[in-house]
């Protein structure tokens, strides 16, 4: 049974777990992800705390929410500019931030990465924090193609631990797709069913298998888009007129893959390509290979598929 076919089997913990009410959240990792949900979770009442290796990089994430929280209130309080300049206040407040995870979790309700798409740096850091975290904190992951199974297997805590799969942009996309594993409690699971549903999301349910729902349908989508322009079959223009116009996407697959950050299409394809080498739909892209090797990663570093200035 190949890696992309097999069958999780759902069995609750019987090591019972008090449904955790969550209020207050640590996020580890402000880029794009972490910085959304970190709006998210502040502008819906929950104490925030934003970790990330660097105060630059944090500084830039409090810019990224302040600028994002601009455009929600432009809209939702359009008649009332005061209003919306006391909203993003009284967020803002909401929101700490800290480049010491250790000194953030201790009173965490619930722990959610959002860093690097990368297993080993992501079990080093929850069994890291296991040892720090109060017993009742939940642990999460934001992964975007990582089994949750093998990231939670670093800690001692898998049945509080989960998967709450964001989706670019956070303030805008109303999914969450929640992850049990079969460790998972049910606990665990409806006290994030109920977080996703107190962010005012909508949340599906999903089991622990390789993309859960969109990107299992998504990445091929995006992986095919590439090898028809590689076999000269498309411009890149043309691809993404043709799959806003006729199949009514948003976003054309070039210009959503600058969108999403070059970087974590390919650790997402290298990872699959690896665990499942003959499966044509998870091969390699050469241009993509060259894009990322030339430090072009889509929209955060100014330049991808496409020029932004
Ligand atoms: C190998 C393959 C890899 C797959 C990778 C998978 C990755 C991952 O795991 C899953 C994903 O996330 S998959 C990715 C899933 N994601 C998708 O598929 C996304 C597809 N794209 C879309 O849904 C739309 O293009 C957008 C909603 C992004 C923009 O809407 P638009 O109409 O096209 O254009 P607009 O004119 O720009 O914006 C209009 C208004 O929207 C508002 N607003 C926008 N951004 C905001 C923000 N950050 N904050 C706050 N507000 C924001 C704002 O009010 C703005 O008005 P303003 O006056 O300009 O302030
Ligand atoms: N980009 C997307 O569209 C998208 C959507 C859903 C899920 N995801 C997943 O979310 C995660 C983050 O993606 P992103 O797009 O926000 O990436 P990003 O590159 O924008 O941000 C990652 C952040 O994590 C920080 N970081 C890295 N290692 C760290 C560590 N050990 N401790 C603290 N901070 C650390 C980096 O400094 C950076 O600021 C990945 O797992 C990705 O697969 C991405």
């Amino acid at each position: 049974m190949s890696f992309f076919s097999h069958q999780i089997r759902r069995s609750f913990s019987s090591s019972a777990v008090r449904r955790v009410v969550i209020k207050n959240v640590t996020i580890i990792g402000g880029g794009q992800m972490g910085a959304g949900i970190a709006q998210v979770a502040a502008s819906t009442g929950h104490s925030v705390t934003l970790v990330d290796t660097s105060e630059d990089i944090l500084k830039k994430s409090v810019k990224g929410i302040e600028g994002s929280l601009k455009r929600v209130v432009k809209k939702k309080f359009a008649d009332k500019p005061e209003a919306g300049e006391e909203f993003i206040q009284k967020v803002l407040q909401n929101v700490s931030t800290s480049t010491d995870p250790a000194a953030a979790v201790p009173t965490s309700d619930l722990v959610l990465e959002a860093i690097v798409e990368n297993l080993n740096v992501k079990q080093d850091l929850f069994g890291r924090l296991d040892k720090l975290a109060p017993k009742h904190s939940i642990f999460a992951s934001n992964t975007s193609s990582l089994p949750i199974t093998d990231i939670a297997s670093s800690t001692s805590r898998q049945d509080r631990f989960g998967g709450l799969h964001f989706f670019n942009p956070v303030p805008m996309m109303k999914l969450v797709e929640v992850i049990a594993t079969s460790a998972t409690s049910q606990e665990t699971f409806d006290s994030l069913l109920n977080f996703s549903k107190a962010l005012g999301k909508t949340p599906v349910s999903c089991k622990d298998t390789p993309g859960f729902i969109v990107n299992r349908l998504l990445v091929p989508y995006m992986m095919e888009a590439l090898r028809l322009h590689e076999r000269g079959h498309g411009s890149k223009e043309d691809i993404d007129i043709a799959m806003k116009l006729g199949a009514g996407y948003p976003m054309g697959p070039f210009e959503l893959s600058d969108y999403v950050g070059l970087d974590t299409m390919k650790f997402i394809i290298d990872g699959w390509s690896e665990k499942d080498p003959d499966n044509p739909i998870f091969a390699q892209s050469e241009l993509l290979n060259k894009l990322v090797a030339e430090g072009k990663l889509g929209k955060k570093t100014g330049e991808g598929f496409y020029k932004y200035k």
